[in-house]
């Protein structure tokens, strides 16, 4: 469920205090573009002193020409301020050109880096983020600095030098009355600066609550079978609300935080044309000023409505900018924890035994209070399966994730026929490692890329070997087979049919290790004795973890291991166990259940 938006968990308080930090540091993302950037800037900065030269242009028309009464003179100013005009025109759209493919070009390389970079963080950075969070980072917080990139700073960058620029010109043209039009950078300055503090506030929140809205409606899509069953759709439909409402409520707020600023920015350069008219027209009557020169000066102060009008937008845009590059360096900051050690080895399938051995390891899941796993001591020998029994949430499945290194051992170490598994590369340590979970997981390709995730290389005889062996031969006879492409999580298959696959996908090229976390927990009682009469056969050449609730799986295994509390407090085989260890009957009696056959199951 959703935390509260402003509960995330990597919140930066360092990124508060310094609200553009964060948006400096993607400039690295630009310089492959810096020469797009400066060309674009050439041509906007271009665009902008043809368009400054046509109120001279004019002024000249009036003072000459016009006063005059010179027809070629008049067609000839004309004629420039014609050329000047299609000049800009080009320069403009030259400048939109290039800004496209650039900004969106940047948004790619960043987005791709952002996936890299959660691929490399441990399982643990992503049970304790919403996902919904980290979706809004990658889409709608990359739109913002895209369009700030491209836009907002071009035109903040543009507008400032046209503000400087005009200024100058309107000094020149008549020192006291440019003076004038300077002074009023000073409430503007103000202003913006108030409006960027509360801006930047408002900014998170909606960017934050875009994140909560995000994971409600991936939890809606995830669990909408349960939630309908549970007859719970109004609830949802209510909290789904309450969360639209605040998104709603704060993009409101923005909205009118921006009219209010934006009328403020309205008003100063309307006030100051309004002083200058006033002040201008008296100066014409004295002779201080041409009637040309007052047309050129109002026609340039006229120019910087705009620059002044849109600095309000400007502002919000990079406010959101600021925010979303906080959010994103989130993510980025957050150093991925288990990684390579630096002199770590590779170490090749035909070089390894299998013998797994747990030495007093113990694990603690980050800000829990107390160790799921205590000192734990435990080792499987080379080619031997060792099934894991224990109570419900006495660490079984927590101690399968430390072998692929999902998680890291805060205490103790395993190794590998003596290798301790931080000695070992990753990549190769998690080749040797198959792993099913409890919870098949099925991405949406089709049903071979799914198969294939661990072994791309694999062959069709593979293939069709490890689909044989997790009896999933199904898959043949889907509508194109095994190119048939499966629904998110697999949902378009059945529980059963998604354990198989994933069972398939964990033995194909027979692995050194197998790591399996109850794997026939959804299969019918058919399909079960065939998948462990197949299982047998694999188990026979490969060092196997499994974690069993059924005494009929538990008879795969060669020993069996009792876990409580986070530790072993037993092992030996299932017979010796039965006979010598209370604790272990009193587990595989727990909440009997009686089989069709007669059998009986048990869940512990
Ligand atoms: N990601 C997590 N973050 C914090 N605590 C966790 C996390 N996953 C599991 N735990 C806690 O660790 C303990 C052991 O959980 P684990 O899933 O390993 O138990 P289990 O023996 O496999 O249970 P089950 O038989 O029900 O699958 C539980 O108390 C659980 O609440």
């Amino acid at each position: 469920m959703p935390a509260p938006s402003d509960g995330n968990p990597a919140a930066h308080p360092d990124a508060r205090s310094q609200p553009l930090r964060n948006l400096w540091r993607l400039r690295p993302y630009l310089r492959p573009y810096a020469a797009e950037f400066a060309w674009l800037l050439v041509a906007a900065l271009a665009a902008t002193a043809a368009s400054l030269a046509v109120p001279l242009v004019v002024q000249r028309v009036v003072d000459g020409p016009v006063a005059r009464h010179d027809e070629v003179g008049l067609l000839r100013l004309g004629a420039l301020a014609l050329l000047l005009g299609l000049a800009e025109a080009v320069l403009i759209f030259i400048r939109r050109w290039t800004q496209s493919s650039s900004s969106v070009g940047m948004e790619a390389a960043i987005r791709a880096d952002i996936y890299a970079h959660l691929q490399r963080l441990p399982a643990g950075f992503h049970d304790r983020w919403q996902s919904g969070q980290l979706l809004s980072r990658v889409t709608s917080d990359l739109s913002v600095i895209r369009r700030f990139l491209s836009f907002g700073l071009l035109f903040l960058v543009l507008n400032l030098i046209t503000y400087a620029a005009v200024v100058v010109l309107l000094i020149r043209l008549h020192p006291w009355l440019g003076l004038l039009v300077a002074a009023s950078a000073v409430p503007l300055f103000l202003i913006s600066r108030r409006f960027a503090r509360h801006y930047h506030a408002a900014s998170r929140r909606m960017q934050d609550q875009q994140g909560d809205v995000a994971t409600l409606v991936e939890e809606t899509a995830q669990g909408l079978r349960t939630m309908r069953a549970y007859g719970r759709g109004p609830e949802l439909a209510a909290r789904f609300a309450a969360g639209a409402h605040r998104l709603h409520d704060t993009g409101v707020g923005k909205a009118r935080l921006l009219a209010r600023t934006s009328a403020l920015f309205d008003l100063v350069p309307n006030l100051t044309l309004g002083a200058v008219l006033v002040a201008g027209a008296a100066a014409v009557a004295g002779g201080a000023l041409t009637i040309g020169q007052l047309v050129a000066f109002v026609s340039l102060q006229l120019m910087l409505i705009w620059p002044v009008q849109s600095l309000g937008w400007i502002i919000a845009n990079g406010q959101e900018a600021a925010t979303a590059a906080d959010r994103i360096q989130e993510v980025l900051d957050t150093p991925p924890t288990i990684v390579d050690a630096p002199d770590a080895r590779p170490l090749r399938r035909s070089e390894v035994r299998g013998r797994l051995r747990f030495e007093r390891v113990s694990f603690r899941y980050p800000g829990a209070p107390t160790p799921v796993l205590h000192e734990l001591d435990l080792t499987v020998e080379p080619g031997e399966t060792l099934a894991l029994v224990g109570a419900t949430g006495c660490g079984k499945s927590t101690l399968l994730s430390l072998v692929p290194r999902l998680h890291e051992v805060t205490g103790g170490r395993i190794t590998l026929d003596g290798h301790d598994l931080r000695d070992l590369r990753l990549g190769s340590l998690r080749r040797l490692v198959a792993v099913a979970f409890e919870e098949p997981t099925l991405f949406s390709m089709s049903v071979r890329e799914n198969l294939t995730l661990g072994r791309p290389d694999a062959g069709d005889e593979e293939v069709r070997a490890a689909l044989t062996l997790a009896q999933a031969d199904f898959a043949y006879e889907l509508p194109w087979g095994l190119a048939t492409r499966i629904g998110e999580q697999g949902l378009s298959l059945s529980g059963g049919q998604r354990q198989r696959l994933a069972l398939a996908r964990a033995v194909l090229g027979r692995p050194a290790l197998l790591v399996l976390d109850d794997p026939l927990s959804a299969l019918d009682v058919h399909t079960e004795a065939l998948v462990e009469t197949a299982l047998r056969r694999v188990l026979r050449d490969t060092t196997a973890l499994l974690v069993v609730h059924r005494p009929s799986t538990v008879a795969l295994a060669d020993r069996v291991a009792l876990m409580e509390g986070g530790r072993i407090v037993a092992v030996g085989t299932h017979s010796e166990m039965l006979a010598e260890v209370p604790a272990y009957r009193a587990v595989l009696s727990a909440e009997p259940e009686r089989r069709p056959d007669g059998v009986r199951l048990v869940r512990s």
